[in-house]
């Protein structure tokens, strides 16, 4: 599926159906933490895996706070850390945020490189919330900071709806992209996903269901 046409799904589904962005945000983020939780289950550690989610500034931020909670709640232990301030973030992405911090979850607001690097630790799972469908070019500043300390450490790593960095319509890579042990997309596979050039970076892909309703996926001939 192209990228514009996921986005079409989710904003029809909000606008005409009538479904709140927040619903779809749950089952996108519950769903992904149900398939990291079985990744880490069948690794090492099993479900002592510590995992570390980091949050950037949109909606693909705002699964990373769900993800936590339904984690935390799968007997995970978790830490988020932010790129941006929560104060920055809109939306519905802003809604889980403020569940997160309000519920106690270990966050951090990571500012600078360094903070990253001693935040992001080489025995935890790490899922990339970075940046999704509204990303447009190679992950910039800190983004592209997060990507490359990622790629360094010995854990899993786990992209949520695609890697950082990675053109879901091409499959061509940035420099740098979240290289992925699984990818957990939303919707349908996308289109950039079946190129040879993404295949190093994507891992396993799953595809986790939002809760839109068959109608709305016949019409963009999603099965
Ligand atoms: N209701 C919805 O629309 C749903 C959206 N979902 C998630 O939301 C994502 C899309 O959310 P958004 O549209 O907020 O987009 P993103 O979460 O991709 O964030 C886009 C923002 O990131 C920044 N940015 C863009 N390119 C950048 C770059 N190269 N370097 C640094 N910063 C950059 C800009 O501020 C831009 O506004 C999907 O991928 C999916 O994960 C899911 O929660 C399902 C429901
Ligand atoms: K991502």
């Amino acid at each position: 599926m192209k990228r514009d046409d996921v986005r079409r799904v989710d904003q029809i589904a909000i606008e005409d159906y009538g479904m709140l962005g927040l619903v779809l945000m749950e089952n996108a983020g519950r769903g992904a933490a149900e398939r990291i939780a079985a990744l880490c289950q069948e690794s090492p550690g099993g479900a002592a895996h510590p995992v570390c989610i980091l949050c950037g500034p949109g909606n693909n931020g705002g699964d990373g706070y769900v993800i936590a909670r339904h984690l935390e709640l799968l007997g995970f232990s978790v830490h988020i850390l932010s790129l941006v301030p929560l104060e920055r973030l809109t939306g519905d992405a802003s809604v889980n945020a403020s569940i997160a911090a309000k519920a106690g979850l270990p966050l951090q607001v990571a500012t600078s490189a360094e903070d990253l690097d001693r935040w992001i630790t080489d025995d935890e799972t790490v899922v990339d919330c970075l940046l999704g469908t509204g990303a447009t070019g190679a992950p910039r500043g800190l983004y592209g900071d997060a990507v490359k300390l990622a790629n360094k450490r010995r854990g899993l790593r786990v992209a949520i709806d695609l890697p950082t960095g990675l053109d879901c319509d091409t499959g061509i890579p940035s420099q740098p992209t979240f290289r992925a042990d699984l990818t957990v997309t939303f919707v349908a596979e996308k289109e950039g996903f079946t190129k040879a050039d993404a295949k190093p970076w994507l891992g396993t892909v799953r595809v986790v269901g939002i809760g839109v309703p068959q109608a709305l996926l016949n019409d963009f001939a999603v099965a």
